[in-house]
């Protein structure tokens, strides 16, 4: 087919026949070529081109309509999807994001909680300070990024006019980078700082909230996954709402702007690129429901997994002692594997959604790249322009690609949340302040048909119409076999529970009147195997009541430790270790007592201990709980002759009910349970003990009862 030579002339292009010295062609004159080329075109290519551009003007219009009908599409199934779950009332299980805690009645009401994006975000309200900075940095960052492109674009439209404005153009462009630069710098410091202070804060709250718990929440929780909580989930939820709420918006306003700027320059071109964003949609909302599901899963998993290992160290006597190192390693790997098979969902899901995005991605890039050459073929724009716009599609695409793996990040840490707001909202059945404070205690301690059933085993009830009454000043033993129920009285006594029915009196006032925290003041408990914290001697004795170094000595010297202690090198300031570890059985029992008698306690809790210490350190140890007794109020789990016999009562308890009461020498007389019991046990350890030795004072510290 012959070129017009006219026509070539005027185009001028790569033509021997054109003059070298011919100026170069006015916008005028290119546009007259530009329809000269087609006026002069042999039919046949006229027809062709023409009906290639309707072609794709066709099914571009028919993309971008397509996608805006389903946008609409969507958006109307949402809401009637929405609509028709309330109306099924399965809506429990698909969105268990705001019921997960439904559950709760009150009042026989079911609570909403208020478990949703907003409350998350709202976590970081007394950040809003530096999150304002913050924003502002966001914006001058994205304002940097949003116009780069543009002067990007002019640059390389500036490089084809003269070198002056290329020079000018440029340094342009590079103050823009810079200023963005530092924006960014800000952005990144100030969000991630609020982020830094919101977490420390949330911990704070969330340990608060767990500590406020009544005991029975903690017989259902592990420690393994509260601590994991407070560790783990507070930093998912930081990245959340800091990183995560910043990138989200940085890439939103990012491609806003740049969509704006694109519309700008071309409005066609942008349509075609906008032809993909429904699809992403459709994809990232999908994939946010499916990642939030996993997540919380993931988190789980992870807080068994934690609990196990925090489990095996804290017992790690017993698991060496019991060769279990190995019994211990599968299930923690097992707990382990858990995690990481619900992880291995997650990186595939991740894995999946990013790679089909980029796949989105590239092909809107290629058809933006294709549409634009044309444009720039047919001259109706300039290289500048199609390299503005292609600078801004990659931001566009960059941020779509960023958003959808934020978005991810974003609903894992809503998955979070769920528990954490979980323990926040949490009230404590029994709490630790309100009700009565009495001026002085008088009258003892009264339990009057008290039933009670632990909330974690409902079906095994433990008390069964228990009524007695400790007189104030009366020590008391309570005797009766392992699992009878007696370690559950000093548990009601504490009001760690509340009784099912029945009730518990302090004088005529019933406990669940007083205030606990006052209330737990007046007494105290020492249990046969106490708990010492990490910390000094000096600052266990100490942990219920500050006081001075005096007095601290003087509660030692009341129990027996003083001596011990001194003969450490670093004496009262010596570290106990991990629950006490550092010290013997004994030297524990007897800090624990001066931790109790520097109180100086109207009501004093005792468990004998059982254990088997040496002759010397059991006679320290008796020696100061019989000085720990004097004028006080005493329930005691006895398990030595010498304690019933001292006792004003005993009560005997069996099976969760009251078998017996009255003094030792009643109730050996009486010839009933406890004369039974006392027999079995001191014929199990020593057979040549006769009935008759009973009633004389024989072995002191013989154990009474068998743990
Ligand atoms: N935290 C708990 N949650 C559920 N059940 C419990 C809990 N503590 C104890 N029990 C159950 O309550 C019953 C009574 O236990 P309790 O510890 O009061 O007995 P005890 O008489 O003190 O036994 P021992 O002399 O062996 O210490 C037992 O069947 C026990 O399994």
């Amino acid at each position: 087919m012959e070129e017009d030579p006219q026509r070539t002339r005027l185009i001028g292009e790569s033509n021997s026949d054109v003059s070298p010295d011919r100026e170069p062609e006015s916008q005028d004159e290119i546009r007259v070529n530009y329809r000269y080329r087609y006026y002069t075109l042999p039919s046949l290519r006229y027809i062709n081109v023409i009906r290639m551009m309707l072609f794709i003007d066709a099914i571009i219009a028919i993309a971008f309509w397509a996608s805006v009908i389903f946008s609409l599409l969507e958006f109307i199934m949402a809401l009637l999807s929405f609509w028709a779950m309330r109306k099924l009332k399965i809506q429990r299980i698909l969105h268990r994001l705001n019921d997960a805690l439904e559950e709760v009645e009150e009042d026989g009401k079911p609570i909403k909680r208020d478990v949703n994006i907003f409350r998350l975000v709202r976590l970081i309200k007394p950040e809003m300070g530096m999150i304002s900075l913050a924003a502002l940095s966001l914006l001058a960052s994205t304002a940097s990024q949003t116009t780069a492109p543009l002067f990007f674009g002019m640059v390389v439209d500036a490089a084809q006019t003269s070198m002056a404005r290329l020079n000018r153009t440029v340094l342009i462009l590079l103050l823009i980078y810079i200023a963005g630069a530092i924006a960014g710098l800000f952005r990144a410091t100030l969000f991630t700082l609020a982020g830094q202070r919101m977490v420390a804060r949330l911990r704070k709250e969330l340990f608060n909230s767990i500590i406020q718990q009544e005991i029975a929440f903690f017989d259902q929780n592990r420690t393994g996954e509260l601590t994991n909580r407070l560790a783990s989930d507070t930093q998912v939820i930081q990245n959340a709402v800091t990183v995560n709420i910043s990138m989200l918006a940085r890439y939103i306003m990012q491609i806003i702007g740049s969509l704006v700027f694109m519309f700008v320059l071309n409005a066609s071109l942008t349509g075609v690129l906008l032809a993909v964003v429904p699809i992403i949609s459709l994809g990232a909302v999908q994939y946010g429901k499916f990642v939030r599901r996993i997540r919380q899963k993931f988190q789980d998993r992870l807080a068994d997994a934690s609990s196990t290992a925090e489990e095996n160290i804290s017992n790690i006597r017993t698991v060496k002692s019991f060769v279990a190192e190995n019994k211990a390693l599968t299930l923690y790997s097992e707990s382990v594997d858990k995690s990481y098979l619900e992880g291995k969902r997650l990186a595939i899901a991740e894995g999946s959604f990013t790679g089909t995005i980029g796949i989105i991605v590239a092909a809107a890039i290629s058809l933006v790249l294709w549409y634009g050459g044309k444009l720039v073929f047919e001259k109706d724009i300039t290289a500048g322009v199609l390299t503005s716009f292609l600078l801004y599609t990659l931001n566009v695409a960059f941020a779509f690609g960023l958003l959808s793996s934020v978005y991810g990040d974003f609903m894992q840490a809503v998955g979070a949340s769920i528990r954490i707001f979980e323990l926040l909202d949490k009230t404590p059945a029994i709490s630790n302040q309100g009700g009565m404070k009495l001026d002085n205690l008088q009258g003892g301690l009264e339990f009057d048909r008290v039933q009670f059933t632990y909330p974690s085993r409902p079906d095994n009830q433990v008390l069964k119409n228990v009524s007695f009454h400790v007189e104030r000043g009366q020590m008391v033993a309570l005797v009766g076999p392992s699992g009878g129920g007696k370690s559950t009285i000093v548990n009601l006594i504490e009001r760690f529970y509340d009784p099912d029915s029945g009730s518990i009196k302090l004088g005529s006032t019933n406990l669940k009147l007083l205030d606990p925290s006052w209330f737990r003041k007046q007494m105290s408990a020492v249990s046969q195997e106490p708990t010492l914290f990490a910390c000094s001697i000096r600052d266990n004795i100490s942990y219920g009541k500050e006081a001075d170094f005096n007095e601290v000595q003087e509660a030692a010297k009341q129990a027996n430790a003083h001596d011990f202690i001194m003969s450490f090198e670093e004496k009262y300031d010596t570290l106990v270790g991990e629950r006490g570890v550092r010290l013997s059985g004994g030297q524990k029992q007897r800090v624990a007592i001066a931790r109790a008698l520097l109180i100086n306690p109207d009501i004093l809790l005792l468990d004998e201990a059982t254990s088997a210490l040496d002759a010397e350190s059991e006679h320290l140890v008796q020696e100061a709980i019989d000085r720990a007794m004097n004028n006080r109020t005493v329930l005691v789990i006895a398990h030595r002759l010498s304690t019933v016999r001292n006792a004003n009562k005993v009560i005997v308890i069996s099976k969760g009910q009251l078998a017996e009461e009255g003094t030792h020498d009643e109730l050996i007389a009486r010839n009933g349970v406890y004369k039974k019991l006392v027999l079995r046990q001191l014929t199990a350890g020593e057979t040549n003990i006769k009935e008759d030795n009973l009633t004389d004072d024989p072995v002191d510290n013989r154990v009474l009862m068998n743990k």
